[in-house]
């Protein structure tokens, strides 16, 4: 079982004016990884930031912190050579973006990223199925994506579920509304990497909400192992 238990914060949810102050607390606070959701207001209804901000987060926080580009845009071909160049260390994509999965993954390699593969709610897994053996990890979105603080949907875990007794070692990421009152259903269904915003950056206390969710992680990673 060659996957773990990572906590991804989406700084969507942070002070923007502020982000790489607040790229630096997280990591302090034991997040594992950065999760930086990039919205062109046409994928999705909603606009973030772009390679400028993600080369100048780099600058700001050094080499060490992981990157995980969520790429919620229309044509992500056109970033992959500008995110890589930026810092990015993962391109996650939406299958539902693009009409050539294959040669996405293929250049996002050929620029030296991590390949991610996302889905939105409506889109089965069965979708995705076909490209697992060539990416790092399948996103299965728990919102619609667009925006931070929205109620995690449940009936996505099915999607996980089944991810995870097809594919034994992939990264499996859920992303929206994820926090201490649903890491556990995300947990069994097998997830391992978890992104939170509104849970981790909200709290007074994010270092405990970042160990609670991995924790709560491990521990059904350790008991999958077991019960293999
Ligand atoms: O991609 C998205 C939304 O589209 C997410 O990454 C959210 O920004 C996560 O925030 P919370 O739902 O955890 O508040
Ligand atoms: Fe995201």
């Amino acid at each position: 079982m060659a996957y773990s238990a990572k906590i991804g914060p989406s700084i969507l949810s942070s002070d923007l004016a502020c982000l790489g102050r607040e790229c630096v607390r997280m990591m302090g606070c034991g997040a594992d990884y950065l999760h930086l959701d990039v919205m062109d207001g046409h994928f999705v209804p909603n606009l973030t930031f772009g390679h400028p901000m993600v080369e100048s987060l780099r600058k700001s926080v050094g080499p060490d912190p992981f990157f995980d580009m969520h790429m919620m845009v229309s044509r992500p071909e056109q970033w992959v050579k500008p995110m890589a160049a930026a810092g990015a260390n993962q391109y996650t994509f939406h299958i539902e973006s693009t009409t050539n999965p294959g040669n996405l993954i293929k250049e996002i390699r050929e620029s030296g990223m991590k390949v991610g593969l996302a889905i939105k709610p409506g889109t089965t897994v069965e979708e995705l199925a076909p490209w697992a053996n060539q990416i790092d990890m399948a996103l299965v979105m728990t919102v619609e994506p667009g925006f931070g603080g929205q109620k995690f949907m449940e009936d996505m875990m099915p999607k996980v579920s089944w991810l995870r007794s097809q594919f034994p070692s992939l990264d499996i990421e859920v992303d929206g509304g994820v926090g201490p009152d649903t890491i556990h259903k995300c947990a069994e269904a097998g997830a391992n990497m978890i992104v939170s915003g509104s849970a981790v950056i909200g709290s007074d206390d994010p270092r405990s909400v970042i160990s609670l969710l991995r924790t709560v992680v491990a521990e059904a990673i350790q008991k999958r192992s077991l019960d293999r």
